[in-house]
């Protein structure tokens, strides 16, 4: 079945939903294909007008209707749907369940919905609504070649890709890149407010930050060098970038982001123990 070609139904119309669900349309996936459920209807009625994608305030309606359904709530509420959907939706096992939900292990996936379900985990980010996510992927051993292929070139619409080893490995991916657009937003907004600080008003701050940021994005991609090196290039020898360098060196950057990660990755294998 070609990826375009398979119905595919959010259970969730959050955050992550909405930033897919976005990406792929902007990607060509048909609306058509793609059905969102969600208990509100505010969003719903936000991505039926803007997307024109189907949408439901019951889970089991789309899920029964799809080929392909992404579990994509919050991982507390994922036993209980999963245990609705168990009860409302036949034929479980004839569809390929993706979640996006952290922590939250396989294993438990089939307790929750059946021992015979083909189930892939993906980790995604919300830069996915702009075409420039990132998303990691791991599968179970039922998973297809072509449920695999599919998931691929889905995720590969709104971003990059990239199969990891094993479930651990994707708590690591989902510290470093789920959790991390957050952390460049912090360092961003930072960055805005000591502009501000020093007389300039947000908008012409956040114009400047926000430039830079994917001006070094950009360059990073593009360039073969380490990023170490692509920072000495801006680091004039008594120059003023060593100055604000010295500055973060000494709040010890990196102890700093090897704690953020490693905080995330410990949150990430409790909710797998939690939910
Ligand atoms: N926000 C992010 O950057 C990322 C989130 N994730 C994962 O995505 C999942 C969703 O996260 P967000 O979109 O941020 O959360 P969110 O809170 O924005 O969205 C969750 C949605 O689920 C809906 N919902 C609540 N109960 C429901 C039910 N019984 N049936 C159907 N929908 C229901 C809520 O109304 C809400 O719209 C989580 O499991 C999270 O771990 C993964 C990677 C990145
Ligand atoms: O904060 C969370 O738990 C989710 C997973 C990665 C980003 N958001």
């Amino acid at each position: 079945m070609s990826t375009h070609s398979r119905n595919i139904a959010f259970i969730g119309a959050g955050n992550m939903t909405q930033s897919i669900v976005g990406g792929m349309v902007a990607s060509g996936y048909p609306a058509a294909a793609i059905s969102v459920s969600n208990p509100s209807t505010g969003k719903l009625e936000k991505m039926a007008s803007e997307l024109k994608v189907n949408t439901s305030q019951n889970n089991a309606e789309v899920a029964a209707q799809a080929d392909v359904i992404v579990l994509a709530v919050k991982p507390q509420l994922m036993a209980d749907v999963c245990a609705a959907l168990r009860n409302e939706v036949a034929n479980l096992s004839d569809k390929l369940i993706v979640t996006i939900a952290a922590g939250i292990r396989i294993e438990k996936y089939r307790q929750y919905l059946g021992d015979d379900i083909r189930m892939i985990r993906v980790m995604p980010n919300t830069p996915s609504l702009v075409g420039k996510g990132m998303s990691g992927l791991v599968a179970d051993n039922r998973v297809t070649d072509d449920d695999k292929n599919y998931i691929t070139e889905a995720f590969d619409g709104v971003g990059a890709t990239l199969w990891v080893a094993d479930e651990d490995e994707l708590d690591i991916l989902g510290a470093v890149a789920g959790s991390g657009p957050a952390y460049f937003f912090e360092f961003m907004a930072s960055l805005q407010k000591a502009a501000v600080k020093l007389g300039f008003d947000r908008d012409k701050a956040r114009t400047m930050v926000q430039q830079t940021a994917l001006g070094a994005a950009e360059m990073a991609i593009a360039s073969e060098l380490e990023l170490e090196d692509l920072r000495k290039q801006v680091t004039s020898k008594g120059g003023s970038t060593a100055k604000g360098i010295e500055q973060y060196q000494a709040y010890d950057i990196d102890k700093i982001s090897a704690d953020a990660v490693e905080a995330a990755v410990k949150r990430n294998q409790e909710m797998a123990k939690l939910f």
